[in-house]
């Protein structure tokens, strides 16, 4: 569950990216943030994320209150969530592999179960015959299939995505909004920022709005219109 309540946020520089915002996303939904570039898109992931604060109102993740959460606690709030980015973010002097298995080895996960878990991943996302190969020898399809098995290595309850499909034509954005709909199928809570409107309608999923920072639409309540 992710809930915010009159979620305001005041960057240091004083710019208000998110004027009061209050949702809820249940366990298991599949939700869509749309809005133009600079309407708060990523900061609200970040919210969720505890990478940055509010400067007014209360998320909740998973009925945690992030604003009581001390710094300890952050890396297990984290290992909850999964993300995926636009641009991926592999290292490319490491391989498939070793790129998947990245947040298992931070976390200290139990060396003889790693192979077993980022072969999984890999699996889910087709690339299993690829785990011995170096990002930049696979297409920017595949590089981003990798950092989706990356995001869902640890086996987060949320997964989100920031434009996932930003660099990717039509047909290998329906190939990665198939599998976040497979993720969602087993029960993982998904909630991907994209400007991409046609490919959101075509998912026939809940939609928020964010226009200047507030919520203009939840296509729930009523039909979207940004
Ligand atoms: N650390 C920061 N300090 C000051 N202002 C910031 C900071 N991060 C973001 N902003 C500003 O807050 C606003 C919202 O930014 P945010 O990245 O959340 O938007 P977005 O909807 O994700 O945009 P885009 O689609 O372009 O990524 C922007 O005007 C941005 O310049």
């Amino acid at each position: 569950m992710i809930r915010f309540d009159q979620v305001a946020k005041r960057y240091s520089n004083g710019f208000e990216a998110l004027k009061g915002l209050s949702f809820q996303i249940d366990p298991g939904e599949m939700v869509f943030l749309t809005g133009h570039s600079g309407a708060g898109k990523s900061t609200l992931l970040k919210l969720i994320m505890a990478m940055e604060q509010p400067s007014r109102g209360q998320v909740l993740v998973n009925n945690t209150n992030l604003n009581r959460i001390s710094d300890r606690q952050i890396p297990y709030h984290r290992r909850q969530i999964g993300v995926v980015f636009q641009n991926h973010q592999l290292l490319f002097d490491r391989t498939i592999y070793e790129n998947v298995a990245l947040p298992l080895v931070i976390s200290g996960f139990p060396q003889q179960d790693t192979g077993r878990r980022v072969r999984a991943a890999l699996d889910k996302v087709g690339l299993l015959s690829k785990e011995n190969r170096y990002p930049l020898e696979l297409s920017g399809g595949e590089q981003q299939r990798v950092g989706i098995a990356r995001a869902v290595v640890n086996k987060p309850r949320i997964l989100l995505a920031d434009e996932p499909t930003g660099n990717l034509d039509p047909a290998l954005s329906a190939d990665i909004m198939h599998l976040f709909r497979q993720f969602n199928e087993v029960g993982v809570t998904m909630l991907i920022a994209s400007h991409d409107l046609d490919l959101i309608k075509r998912q026939g999923k809940r939609v928020l709005a964010l226009r200047e920072g507030e919520l203009v639409a939840d296509s729930q309540r009523e039909p979207a219109h940004v």
